[in-house]
């Protein structure tokens, strides 16, 4: 193996001879996809832009491939600008070098003679790319992105046409909301002083609670545990007390409220913390509040909406079809949407949502800005909130924030020219999760800071090491040099509680109850054990009872622990750490399965993870389920396999499904951090892959970090990998935000 980059030729002056002959192009294309550098799809489309209109210029119809490749990592457009400066970028090149024998041309040699001006001129070919400034006319498959006003540093950027619609469907029913903003502060304010309490400085829940009050569009964006689930549960008390209290009988009616996710998992996590915190709401103060006689405490409650669906649910999706049942011709019928974990949200589905939302609806999202964006293209919540962290708010919303919360907004928040996105996004900065005794949380806050701002690669690898040179409670690192080593076989098993202050003995938590020590894998096994319902036959309806108890135990006890890698491939990837780590479970007695089951079989107390939506059997991408034995009514004595699935519903319920039926599923004793995104364990072990990779940056490690509640083992099996990746973060491309 050979260093890829090694001995790169010199950038040649004159264009490479690809770039002047489309045969020449479509060979070079070919060898490319061969190497796996690009999809056989990227292709496809160069050539059938070919076809279709034989005298496309052959940089074009490079653009045209690599912006389709941009696609597949998450980019909805190209930059083209940010190509030419860095080609070998646009290309999915092997991080570890690749086996140079008869090496195709890099990028970097192709591009290495164009410039902007004239990779811009290839781009003018009216019957393939439209330009983006006059409204795209016509039915181009490309089109050339405009700089909106204000987005001034924008470079030129190729859409495929169908991702720059949504880019504009997205911006154009924002920005309608943004354009109405209510000012009426002296009713929030008293309905705002019945649901926080007074502080001395700003707190920044009532403000976003304020802010998104305010706008039909809102944004609230937070790290874990800041508050997020809290804030839209006062809001939506606030928006419907506001709205039972109207002066005007015949339109004091309950707000029609819908909150979603974009996955069951997620959706279902909303569920059970939004459940609790509107019971434990205290709504006396508002429902005296608000109206001229108060309104009804009980109603007011009723009308809060502890449900949350699925975003695929809401919008009624279809098998077999992108399209959705609901749309701008079919509308949503509902007054406010809520969704959570809005970063998982990629473009396609935040326009279909925003298509399908009425236009006097509000939306607000939720979410952590900084989490790891959806697999599919787009990082819509990221984009929106990339001046969340400044404020940036105008003085007229400052003067009319100090109003409605009676507390002055700091003045480093204050911006002349805050731009109408700006005053609708709230950002909450204190954790009520991670104390400063947290090692979790310090640790995440060093990942998670910029490199920007006089903060150096050098000074932020410094700040992520003195975290763990602090000996916090919640953290343990473990350092690994094969995958064969006990330490690993402890960790997943029992889930080496030795790596931890005191054994991880002790600890309590903010109401000094006490915590449990980090736990393993093992641990759900037992619970599946020692738990078994002795009845000897699965029935019906309430006959299942035992088996569904059984079921949620070994569910809920799964949730201790989980370990997440970066990677698929690979010993350190979920396809080697899988089945070793169902070997290290049978060693230690706790699963019995053969090697060839444990690689690609059923075996009881498998756990499996949902890849695609599988609307038939009413299961989501992202849920986890437990393979469980069941007596066989027919054949006393045999056991029979089921997966046991919670209901995404909230309800509690239990789902049975045969293994067979199961199209898309995959063992998650490993899960990589991509997958995490949504969930959250009690102990969290997220083990670092040995050698640097694209896929390992700041945002990877962050989502990782804050998956764990109590625990966090890092598992390092390369040096120095933790600082690669804390200083490498993900590049988006799009045209969304300021
Ligand atoms: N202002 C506050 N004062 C004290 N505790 C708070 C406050 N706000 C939230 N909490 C507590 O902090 C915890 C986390 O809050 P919440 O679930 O609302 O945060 P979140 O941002 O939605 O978290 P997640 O990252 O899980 O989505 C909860 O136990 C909540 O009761």
């Amino acid at each position: 193996m050979k260093d890829l980059f090694d001995d790169l030729p010199d950038v040649p002056e004159q264009p490479h001879p690809a770039l002047g002959d489309t045969a020449a192009l479509l060979a070079l294309l070919e060898r490319w996809v061969a190497r796996g550098w690009l999809r056989a799809l990227d292709r496809a489309l160069a050539v059938f832009l070919h076809r279709e209109v034989p005298d496309a210029p052959a940089p074009l119809l490079l653009a045209a491939a690599l912006a389709s490749h941009q696609l597949g990592r998450g980019h909805v457009c190209l930059d083209l600008a940010a190509t030419l400066e860095a080609p070998d970028l646009a290309l999915s090149l092997p991080p570890e070098g690749d086996d140079l024998s008869d090496p195709p041309p890099l990028p970097s040699e192709v591009l290495g003679g164009l410039t902007l001006d004239a990779w811009q001129e290839a781009l003018t070919h009216p019957g393939l790319v439209a330009d983006g400034a006059q409204g795209a006319p016509g039915h181009t498959p490309l089109v050339r992105g405009a700089t909106a006003p204000g987005h001034q540093h924008q470079g030129p950027r190729l859409y495929l046409r169908r991702y720059w619609q949504y880019e504009q469907e997205i911006r154009a029913r924002i920005t309608a909301r943004l354009d109405t903003p209510a000012d009426d502060a002296a009713t929030l304010a008293t309905a705002l002083d019945a649901l926080f309490p007074t502080t001395a400085t700003l707190d920044w829940q009532k403000a976003a609670c304020a802010l998104a009050a305010r706008s039909p569009f809102a944004v609230i964006t937070g790290g874990p545990g800041t508050g997020k689930t809290t804030t839209v549960v006062k809001l939506l008390a606030l928006l419907q007390a506001l709205a039972l209290g109207r002066a005007d009988p015949p339109s004091a009616r309950p707000l029609r409220i819908r909150l979603a996710a974009p996955t069951g998992k997620a959706a279902a996590r909303l569920n059970d913390s939004i459940a609790g915190q509107v019971k434990g709401l205290s709504l006396v103060e508002l429902a005296g509040a608000v109206g001229q006689q108060g309104v009804d405490i009980p109603t007011l409650r009723e009308a809060i909406p502890t449900e949350v669906t699925t975003l695929h649910r809401l919008l009624g999706s279809r098998p077999d079809t992108r399209h959705f049942r609901h749309h701008a011709g079919n509308p949503l019928t509902l007054d406010v949407l809520v969704i959570d974990e809005a970063s998982m949200v990629d473009i396609e589905m935040m326009a279909a949502v925003l298509t399908a939302l009425p236009s006097r609806a509000r939306l607000v999202l939720l979410g952590d800005k900084d989490q790891l964006a959806s697999v599919e293209a787009g990082a819509v919540l990221g984009d929106l909130c990339q001046r969340a962290e400044g404020g940036h708010y105008t003085p007229r919303t400052a003067d009319w924030l100090e109003a409605a919360t009676g507390t002055p907004l700091p003045t480093q928040y204050h911006d002349a020219q805050g731009q109408p996105l700006d005053q609708a996004i709230a950002m909450l900065r204190v954790s009520h999760r991670f104390d400063a005794a947290s090692g979790i949380g310090r640790l995440a806050e060093a990942v998670n800071r910029p490199l920007d701002g006089g903060h150096t690669a050098k000074e932020k690898r410094r700040a992520v090491r003195e975290v763990f040179e602090k000996a916090y409670a919640d953290l343990a690192r473990l350092r690994l040099n094969e995958a064969d080593e006990p330490a690993l076989d402890k960790l997943v098993v029992e889930g080496h509680p030795a790596g931890f202050v005191d054994g991880g003995q002790g600890r309590t938590d903010r109401r000094g109850d006490p915590i449990v020590p980090p736990l393993g894998y093992r641990h759900y096994l037992e619970v599946l054990r020692t738990r078994r319902p002795t009845e000897t036959s699965f029935g019906e309806g309430e006959d299942r009872q035992p088996f569904d108890d059984w079921a949620r135990a070994v569910l809920e006890a799964h949730c201790q622990f989980q370990l997440l890698c970066a990677l698929r491939k690979g010993p350190w990837g979920i396809e080697g750490l899988n089945p070793h780590i169902g070997r290290a479970l049978r060693r230690a007695g706790w699963l019995q399965a053969s090697d060839l089951e444990l690689e690609q079989g059923w075996f009881e107390g498998r756990p499996v993870l949902v890849t695609r939506n599988d609307y038939g059997l009413g299961l989501m991408n992202g849920d986890i389920g437990i393979t469980l034995a069941l007596p066989d009514a027919r054949a006393p004595g045999r056991k029979l396999l089921r997966v046991a699935f919670p209901a995404s519903d909230g309800s509690g319920r239990i789902k049975w499904v045969l293994p067979s039926r199961l199209q898309a599923v995959e063992t998650v004793f490993a899960m990589t951090v991509h997958k995490s995104q949504g969930s959250e364990f009690t102990h969290t072990a997220l083990l670092l892959p040995d050698a640097p990779n694209p896929i390992l940056t700041r945002e990877l490690v962050y989502t990782g970090i804050t998956r764990a509640r109590d625990w966090l083992t890092v598992v390092e099996t390369g040096r120095g990998m933790l600082d690669e990746a804390v200083t490498r973060e993900v590049m988006r491309v799009s045209g969304l935000g300021n």
